[in-house]
């Protein structure tokens, strides 16, 4: 229990979101200490606090050194703003969590003082409690901040320490792995519907199957590829999908998709290092 802290989240997104229901569902930090701001869309603070009774700040009037936890979660190109904000007032008794895709520790290291900063990189599936989170820690924090860190992620789902250095194939694989998820449902749900299934019945149809197969991953019913075989009979149905899931090039474009998302993490942190040059 962190009954004691006062968190605050710096950007209301649906990240920021997820990431309160979750504290707030496991009874992590009570909601009446949760605080979170943002510059411009006051109609989004109001529909949050409604809905969390938590409480909510417009930027010019937050007193940052209030708070023991401050999670920033705002996009990269914002990360500039939010320096500004932090720099030179904070203490280095406040730890932050940056969940900012791309931004390595060390920019904000290089530019706050001894701050204690964790990197994490979770997924929207917070919002049901199921993230794939990853944390890396900075160079001054202590075993208070991490186990800290860990007890929030973990009412969000699943909590996987690495190095920094892995961040952006973690974010390859699961910050964004949702959305891949999310693009092969519709294609199954379109050619379902297509094929005169109702509609109805076919999104749950889909999420349903992809929920099993990742349960039985889980459950160590066996590695993909042992389960894989299982599915699929010499000459059967399944096989026939294999080989035009391959002939088409789906296998490497998972793996490209994979590759490009890393690639491209890698990118925002190096063009927004580049534009202080
Ligand atoms: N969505 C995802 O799947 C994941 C996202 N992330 C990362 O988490 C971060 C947040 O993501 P998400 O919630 O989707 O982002 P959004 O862009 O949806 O939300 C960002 C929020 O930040 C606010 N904001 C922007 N600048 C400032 C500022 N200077 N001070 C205060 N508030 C500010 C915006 O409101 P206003 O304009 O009113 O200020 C908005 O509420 C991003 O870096 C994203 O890459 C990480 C993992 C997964
Ligand atoms: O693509 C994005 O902007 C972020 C990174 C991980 C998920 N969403």
């Amino acid at each position: 229990m962190l009954n004691n802290q006062k968190i605050l989240f710096i950007g209301a997104g649906p990240m920021s979101e997820a990431i309160i229901s979750g504290i707030i569902q496991s009874s992590v930090i009570p909601a009446q200490q949760i605080y979170v701001q943002n510059r411009s869309n006051t109609a989004r603070l109001k529909e949050l606090q409604k809905k969390y009774q938590i409480h909510v700040y417009n930027e010019k009037d937050v007193h940052l050194t209030e708070f023991n936890i401050i999670v920033l979660a705002v996009q990269p190109k914002n990360i500039e703003e939010i320096i500004n904000q932090l720099k030179n007032t904070i203490h280095t008794n406040q730890l932050i969590l940056s969940i900012i895709t791309s931004m390595n520790i060390d920019y904000f290291e290089e530019r706050l003082m001894k701050q204690p900063i964790i990197r994490v990189m979770p997924n929207t599936s917070s919002m049901v409690c199921e993230s794939a989170t990853a944390m890396a820690v900075g160079k001054y924090t202590n075993n208070h901040h991490i186990e800290m860190s860990k007890m929030i992620f973990r009412s969000i789902g699943e909590v996987y320490t690495i190095a920094e250095k892995h961040m952006d194939i973690f974010t390859g694989i699961a910050g964004s792995g949702p959305a891949y998820f999310y693009a092969l449902m519709e294609q199954m749900e379109s050619v379902a519907i297509e094929g005169g299934l109702p509609k109805q019945q076919v999104r749950s149809i889909v999420a349903q199957t992809i929920l099993g197969a990742a349960r039985m991953v889980l459950g160590n019913n066996g590695s993909p590829e042992t389960l894989r075989k299982n599915v699929a009979a010499p000459n059967g149905p399944t096989e026939a999908g294999l080989v035009a899931l391959e002939s088409f090039g789906g296998l490497k474009a998972i793996k490209e998709a994979v590759k490009n998302t890393t690639k491209r993490s890698i990118e925002i942190n190096e063009e927004i290092e580049k534009s202080y040059i």
